[in-house]
């Protein structure tokens, strides 16, 4: 019911519209046993038709014109009706898996970085593929299961008229079966459940083979450890988990499909020796049941497939409540001049992923960033210059405390405003090929790229045409000159430097310190850079130095 919802909620009036399509071809499929039935009820046994019941069209002689005439009329119908279901609910389909995607695009998109942080991308991946593919394909069976369920309806009626007691007998097989069929299903369920918690630790693993295969080819026992403990480990168990999944469900499906065969049975060898029945009642009996095994055996098959479409369901669900909303402003709207940034006994705690575990935080942070001064972050490794950084970033929210631009306070309504006013460029940084910016209001554009191609060194490497850069595969010291000039088209307030200068030679550290963090000064930018290299400490307005996430010291150039 929960797919169904899916598509209803999409597209009520299409839905609703494929829905009465698929019942009512469902019942004229039904109708076509008892108009056959009737016609053959009017041919006397082993005589020739009467010239008034039969009819020339088309070069064939046609028995019972009007029967048959219906009978043609039905099977149209039933063509154009399934077809209309059918293309309909396929189309909402394609568009609900659009739809489903893009709203996870839209959860990402808004859902606050230590949360994004938290959540492995293997995941992600795995649920934006199969899961979206399997909901949509279970929920695109609806329209086959209501047809199918109709024709079952339809023939159950008919069996009603044809005789009441084997009509009962078979709601009770029926209602038996179906009973006793969902009890290995719920098993199956469970093997399908586990074999999918599993594929996310698969993907993880594959992302390691992939990611980590420089490593894993330098050393064989870590590459085969590897292999046997977590991948082929996590593989086993979805294959195990799926193939027991199967049998269990394939056993169920089978049972299913006996169940019309052991109705005929009964009927066939034990009923007739206690109550009276024609033998023309006893044909139309055993040809409804004959007919009804096709609708009995596809209802019961689509069956796991929907419960499989639900554990993808509810693992889209539970994806959502596990990246949730930030609860700030989306729109944005101009903030006013700023001279210094203050952060005023600012706290924040790493989320952590295991229940119990301690996690690490900035606590207490007092700092002051100026415009037209070069800030340094420095510290031991781990004492939170990166965490500090993206704090200061405005991604992650402060526990306790308050940031400040000049004397406006930044809350869930501005936060969004002014993250805007910000470049960094994180030591975990992502680079896009593309600028992603209408550059119309500055058609020099291509002219100030090359100009910082050249300022740093990478003419030879890269070119600039219609809004990409032509390659990205460059040293690491290289790609970060990229990423820092993507950071000067921003030309934003604040720039925030994570151990920027790391990657790169002596001649361009140098060029960092003396020409680029002066120059960005110059110009009135607020600039913070993390840093190791104390032998550019000196070149500092101020040095903030944390330890274990606590702020040690401030110095100042004129202390
Ligand atoms: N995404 C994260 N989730 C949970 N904890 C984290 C995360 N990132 C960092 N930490 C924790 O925060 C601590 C400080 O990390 P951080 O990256 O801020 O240090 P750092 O001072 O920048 O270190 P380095 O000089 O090595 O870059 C780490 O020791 C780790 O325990």
């Amino acid at each position: 019911m929960a797919l169904l919802r899916l598509f209803t909620k999409h597209a009520p009036n299409k839905v609703f519209y494929a829905v009465l399509a698929g019942a009512f071809s469902g019942i004229c499929y039904a109708l076509l046993i008892p108009v056959i039935m009737s016609a053959l009820s009017l041919t006397p046994d082993g005589l020739s038709l009467q010239n008034e019941q039969t009819q020339q069209f088309l070069g064939f002689e046609v028995a019972h014109p009007k029967f048959a005439a219906l009978f043609l009329i039905l099977c149209i119908i039933i063509l154009l009706l399934r077809t209309t279901s059918q293309v309909l609910l396929a189309r909402v389909g394609l568009d609900v898996t659009s739809q489903l995607r893009q709203n996870l695009y839209q959860q990402i998109s808004k859902t606050s970085i230590p949360y994004l942080e938290k959540s492995s991308s293997g995941k992600l991946i795995q649920s934006m593929t199969t899961d979206v593919q399997r909901i949509v394909y279970g929920a695109g069976l609806i329209p086959d299961l209501l047809i199918q369920f109709s024709t079952l309806l339809g023939l159950m009626g008919f069996l009603l008229y044809l005789n009441s007691k084997l009509f009962v007998l078979l709601v009770a097989i029926l209602v038996f079966g179906i009973v006793t069929f969902q009890i290995p299903m719920l098993f199956g369920s469970r093997y399908f459940t586990r074999s999918r918690d599993h594929m996310d630790l698969l993907q993880e693993g594959f992302k390691g083979l992939v990611e980590g295969a420089k490593e894993l080819k330098l050393n064989r026992s870590k590459h085969k450890h590897f292999l046997d403990n977590q991948l082929l480990k996590q593989e086993r168990l979805v294959i195990g988990h799926e193939k027991m999944g199967f049998t269990i469900v394939q056993m169920a499906r089978n049972y299913g499909d006996l169940i019309c065969f052991f109705t005929m049975g009964i009927i066939g060898f034990i009923y007739i020796n206690y109550h009276a029945i024609s033998v023309s009642e006893l044909t139309g009996v055993i040809m409804v049941l004959l007919y009804i095994t096709a609708p009995v055996s596809f209802i019961l098959n689509v069956l796991p497939e929907l419960a499989i479409a639900r554990i993808s369901l509810n693992k889209v669900e539970a994806l959502f409540d596990e990246l949730p909303a930030e609860e700030v402003e989306i729109s944005l709207s101009p903030v006013a001049e700023w001279q210094t940034l203050h952060l005023k006994g600012i706290s924040y705690q790493h989320l952590t992923s295991e229940p119990g575990a301690k996690s690490f935080g900035v606590e207490q942070v007092d700092a002051c960033i100026r415009r037209g001064e070069v800030s340094f972050i420095v510290g031991g490794n781990g004492s939170g210059k990166s965490t500090f950084s993206k704090v200061l970033s405005l991604h992650y929210p402060a526990s306790s405390g308050e940031i400040w631009f000049d004397d406006v306070l930044v809350t869930g309504e501005n936060i969004n405003s002014y993250r805007q006013q910000i470049a960094c460029i994180y030591s975990d940084y992502y680079l896009f090929k593309q600028l992603h910016k209408d550059y119309s209001h500055t058609p020099d554009i291509t002219q100030q790229i090359n100009h910082y191609l050249a300022a740093l060194l990478l003419q030879d490497k890269v070119e600039f045409s219609e809004g990409h850069f032509s390659t990205l595969a460059l040293s690491d010291g290289q790609r970060r000159r990229l990423a820092l000039l993507v950071a000067f088209l921003d030309d934003k307030a604040l720039y925030v430097f994570d151990e920027w200068a790391a990657d790169q030679d002596p001649h361009f550290k140098h060029v960092f310190y003396h020409e680029i963090l002066p120059n960005l000064k110059s110009q009135g930018k607020a600039v913070v850079a993390i840093s190791h290299d104390d032998r550019y400490f000196e070149l500092a307005d101020q040095i903030i130095m944390l330890e274990d996430g606590k702020l040690k010291k401030v110095n100042t150039a004129s202390l």
